[in-house]
């Protein structure tokens, strides 16, 4: 074959985009390559950050002035990645419950996700350049982010685990979102041969299930549930799976029992179905995870995702606190705090911010009061007014908190510690 002179590739490197971010070792594709003489090229290095490989081309029979080639893509080592992002993407929900309180915490923190078309799964946040939203549906955020197409998501802790399937590439950067609580857990009929079953255990012992007769489990979670059935000694069982309504499955006949997700058990209870001792497989809330080799491998998505958890923590410490501000009777500054630290057990973040109250008697200015400001946590309000009142405080004023920053979030220091493990 004779050695083609120079050829340019339409779009050069980045022309390799593929739908699959990585390729098999060896795949076909169907390049439009611009060649100045409808020639092939035998073989053409590539150098890329993932190593070099081989671009190895044949003209298509029918050869025109932009001749269609095939590619074989090859190279020593490990399968490459197609197209070098330089971008950042981060993986929401694209619907449901999930969808809403994902987009809900990132208002919340201030990160305004910009859709320029309601139709398009595609956003960006104006606070955190050279990041791209996408709209998956949750079991694509995990995969996404499990294969690196995608560098980080939120997404239900239930999910991470029945489609992230234990992966070493998953890393979980907040574990408690706050919304999407929930657990995963088996639910039996309370009527008939289960009336008097009560306990994963009783379930387990039942003489019915045999190889013929397996015990019949509906879920949308095979992958945890085989592994919990499994590791609670249920020897004959057959899972199936349903999209949706499977709590209906025991009535009409198609399986005994469930394994679903509970949240205030009204579902449960509808259908005549009960929880059982044991039965439980997981707590889920919503979770912030991403891929630990993009984390590790590129600083600016390491930086984003310390950004975003900053943010969250702050939000999320703050939205379980008031801030209280009292008037307190005292001598000093001093005596004051002295109150505050050991007379309460509300002493602020570090401590309790004392400054002087000043007011107006017979002509003279004075001090009669020293103010304090704490936060406090919401459920211990009322418990925090009363110290406070029996310590000498009055005109107690209580506002919302939005953030708490702190120094450093601890969850940053983990995150960097599962990094180096
Ligand atoms: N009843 C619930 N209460 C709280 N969180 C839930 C509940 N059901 C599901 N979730 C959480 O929401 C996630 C998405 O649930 P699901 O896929 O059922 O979508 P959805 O919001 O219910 O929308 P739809 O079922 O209508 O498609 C789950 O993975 C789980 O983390
Ligand atoms: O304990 P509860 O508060 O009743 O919630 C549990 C129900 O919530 C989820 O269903 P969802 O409402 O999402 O409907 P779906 O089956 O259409 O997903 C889940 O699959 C249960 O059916
Ligand atoms: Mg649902």
């Amino acid at each position: 074959m004779a050695v083609a002179p120079p050829m340019t590739m339409q779009g050069g490197a980045a022309g390799l985009q593929h739908q699959q971010s990585v390729l098999p070792r060896s795949s076909y594709l169907g390049l439009q390559l611009a060649s100045q003489s409808g020639v092939a090229l035998p073989c053409v290095k590539f150098t890329s950050r993932s190593g070099s490989f081989n671009l190895r081309c044949q003209v298509s029979p029918s050869s025109t002035t932009l001749p269609h080639f095939n590619v074989d893509i090859s190279g020593p080592g490990k399968p490459l990645q197609s197209v070098e992002r330089t971008t950042i993407r981060l993986a929401l929900p694209s619907k449901g419950r999930m969808a809403e309180d994902s987009l809900g915490l990132m208002k919340d923190c201030e990160l305004s996700v910009r859709k320029l078309n309601p139709r398009q799964y595609i956003a960006d946040i104006s606070e955190l350049k050279n990041v791209e939203v996408w709209f998956q549906r949750a079991s694509d955020v995990v995969r996404k982010i499990k294969n690196g197409d995608v560098d980080m998501g939120i997404v239900g802790y239930d999910m991470l685990r029945e489609y992230g399937e234990d992966s070493e590439d998953l890393i979980v950067v907040h574990d408690a979102l706050q919304f999407g609580q929930c657990h995963l857990a088996i639910g039996i009929p309370n009527y008939g041969i289960f009336e008097n079953v009560n306990s994963l255990s009783e379930l387990a012992a039942m003489s019915l299930w045999t190889e013929d007769r397996p015990l019949r489990v509906v879920t949308g979670y095979t992958y945890l549930g085989k592994k919990f059935l499994e590791k609670h000694g249920f020897k004959h069982v057959q899972l199936s799976t349903a999209d949706g309504a499977l709590e209906a499955a025991p009535a009409m006949g198609t399986a005994d029992c469930i394994l679903d997700l509970v949240s205030s058990g009204t579902t449960l209870r509808e259908n005549n179905l009960k929880e059982i001792d044991g039965g439980a497989v997981l707590s889920s809330q919503g979770v912030f995870v991403a891929n630990k080799k993009a984390l590790l491998e590129r600083k600016e998505v390491l930086d984003v995702a310390h950004e975003m958890l900053e943010r969250f923590e702050a939000h999320l410490t703050a939205s379980g606190q008031f801030t209280v501000v009292a008037n307190m009777r005292g001598d000093s500054a001093d005596e004051v705090a002295d109150k505050i630290l050991n007379k309460t057990s509300y002493p602020g973040l570090q401590g309790p911010t004392v400054s002087p109250v000043y007011t107006k008697k017979g002509g003279k200015t004075e001090v009669a009061y020293y103010a304090i400001a704490i936060c406090v946590p919401k459920s211990q309000l009322y418990h925090a007014v009363r110290q406070l009142r029996k310590a000498g405080g009055c005109g107690v004023l209580v506002s919302p908190l939005t953030y708490i920053f702190d120094e450093e979030t601890p969850r940053y220091r983990q995150l960097l510690e599962n990094l180096k493990a």
